[in-house]
């Protein structure tokens, strides 16, 4: 379970005071899919590095399954949208999934054994003896997912990992990720600036306000468990989902403060 409890963080420094995150509250239980998505600059990134142990927080509480964060929690993974600057050049993608299990102290063979999983998870057991740069942009992600995944994390934590991959790979890579947490069970908050992402993917889309930031609408995404790429988006019932989440992030772009404020 990941809590959200009066987050509050201003970046300080240079003579310039930014508040990222002006007020946020809210929980994802145990096994949740749930998607973030809000205006640009709103602290999407921010509330992703507090949650990863990676940036404090200026007041406020974040946990995750019941210990308070203040270094990055050990049964956490996070993966970025800058697949490039994740992964190691001058290490071979065996190498870059293995990295976290050995910095563990995990022994060879067991590392061995679940990076030889998670890369089949990914398709990607014919490329394990590669350079990163040696493969395409979506490959490089699956990499990345596939180093998560290795990991065997309680809570995967996702900054936009598709923003920077052609459509019809990202199409796969959404499929990818659902059937990884329908699998591992894992909690995945998963950030996003694609509202039909948001829709797809997740059983729950929170929508954040402008800056100073807070939770403007929590949606319970009510559509099948099984997701597909042609008949979920195609369902009348996404399109009114979808609908409503647009309309909301129109209407907290127009009034931040206001509908941060009433929300
Ligand atoms: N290291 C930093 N120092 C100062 N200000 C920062 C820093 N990082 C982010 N900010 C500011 O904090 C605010 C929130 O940034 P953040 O990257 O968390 O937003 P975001 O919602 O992820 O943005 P986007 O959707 O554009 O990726 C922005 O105004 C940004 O300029």
């Amino acid at each position: 379970m990941l809590e959200v409890k009066n987050l509050h963080k201003v970046y300080d420094g240079h003579g310039r005071r930014v508040t990222a995150v002006g007020d946020l509250t809210f929980t994802v239980p145990e096994g949740q899919f749930a998607c973030v998505v809000g205006p640009s600059g709103c602290g999407k990134t921010t509330l992703l590095r507090v949650l990863a142990g990676l940036l404090p927080a200026t007041s406020g509480e974040v946990t995750v399954r019941g210990t308070p964060v203040t270094a990055p929690p050990p049964d956490l993974a996070v993966v970025f949208q800058e697949y490039g600057r994740s992964l190691f050049p001058w290490l071979r993608v065996r190498a870059n999934v293995e990295l976290p299990l050995k910095a563990q102290g995990m022994g060879r063979a067991q590392r061995r054994e679940l990076a030889s999983e998670a890369l089949e998870a990914v398709g990607l057991s014919d490329v394990d003896n590669a350079y990163p740069w040696q493969l395409s942009g979506g490959m490089q992600q699956r990499v990345a997912i596939a180093r998560a995944i290795a990991y065997q994390p309680k809570v995967l934590l996702m900054d936009e990992p598709f923003a920077a991959v052609d459509a019809q790979t990202r199409a796969d890579l959404e499929d990818l990720v659902r059937s990884v947490w329908q699998r591992l069970g894992v909690t995945l908050l998963f950030v996003t600036h694609d509202i039909d992402e948001a829709v797809y993917l997740g059983q729950r889309v929170i929508v954040l306000s402008a800056s100073p930031t807070t939770v403007a609408e929590d949606l319970a995404i009510d559509l099948p468990a099984e997701r597909d790429q042609l008949a979920t988006r195609s369902d009348p019932r996404f399109t009114e989902l979808r609908g409503q989440v647009y309309a909301r992030i129109q209407q907290v772009k127009r009034a931040p403060a206001a509908e941060g404020a009433s929300a």
